[in-house]
């Protein structure tokens, strides 16, 4: 059984694109990981694979090993990272692929990683529900995930999306953990006052409608950006100290400990 020795199971889940899902997956990563969780990330976005930039690990590659293929070891080996983006050739690449043979991968992707005992599997899907949602809520038929947390942002709740979203969670019998509200607001860097630019707030009433908790509102902050683009491989325990001084960090630890809380409920 590929996820025998995997405690929980999280995804990530974003009606539209552009809302920070990858983001909120790193983020969730390095704070499960500061809490001394082993955590693994599986990027299953595969016309847009964001994993291995985000962990400033793009120069790396997947290898096989006797029981799968090994996945990335980010920094001491706290996070381990699959994605396709370390399959192909030319990091600029993307993928356009049929329904079948995206299937196809996502299955390999759940059945052959070798990923070792895991605390934490972080599972970042692509924006809305495609063939990419369908079919590893099939994968998951025998081993349910712990939950979807769904990332959106203050404008994005005032379109269908996140709607959409959850309603394919209900469908699909998805729990869900909460609900995200990510660039809610902008601290400023030099006073550190929170300006509503986009208003904000719509995530909560959104949770609220759908009966599901919130887990938090993070704010735009430029610096995480500037942390994401300078790391050159450094790996992630630079990232992670680097991490631990962001601004975003306390907010992180707060939505992690409910979804540990969550989790280890159920
Ligand atoms: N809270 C934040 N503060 C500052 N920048 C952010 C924040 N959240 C996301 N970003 C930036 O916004 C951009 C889009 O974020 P990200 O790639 O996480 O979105 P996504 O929803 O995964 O996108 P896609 O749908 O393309 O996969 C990135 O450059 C990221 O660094």
């Amino acid at each position: 059984m590929p996820f025998e020795d995997i405690k929980h199971i999280v995804l990530v889940l974003s009606g539209k694109g552009g809302v920070g899902k990858s983001s909120v997956t790193t983020q969730l990563a390095l704070s499960l990981a500061a809490k001394g969780n082993q955590v693994g990330v599986l990027d299953i976005d595969l016309t847009g694979p964001s994993m291995p930039r985000m962990f400033g690990a793009e120069a790396k590659t997947v290898v096989q090993g006797p029981k799968g293929w090994l996945p990335v070891s980010i920094g001491d080996g706290k996070i381990k990272v699959m994605s396709l983006g370390f399959l192909l050739n030319d990091r600029g690449d993307s993928v356009v692929w049929r329904g079948p043979k995206k299937t196809a991968m996502i299955r390999q992707f759940c059945t052959d990683v070798a990923w070792g005992p895991l605390d934490y599997l972080i599972i970042d899907t692509p924006p809305g529900t495609s063939d990419e949602h369908i079919s590893i809520a099939e994968q998951f038929q025998d081993v349910k995930p712990d939950g979807a947390v769904v990332v959106t942002t203050p404008q994005a709740v005032a379109t269908a999306d996140v709607r959409k979203e959850l309603n394919f969670c209900k469908k699909v019998e998805m729990n869900v953990l909460g609900i995200v509200e990510n660039m809610s607001g902008y601290v400023c860097p030099h006073c550190a006052e929170c300006t509503n630019i986009f208003s904000s707030g719509g995530g909560k009433v959104m949770a609220e409608e759908f009966g599901v908790e919130f887990l938090g509102s993070v704010p735009i902050d430029p610096k995480f950006g500037q942390m994401i683009e300078t790391q050159k491989d450094s790996g992630s325990e630079s990232l992670l100290e680097q991490y631990k001084k962001s601004g975003l960090y306390p907010v992180f630890t707060k939505i992690s400990d409910r979804v540990i809380e969550k989790c280890e409920a159920k």
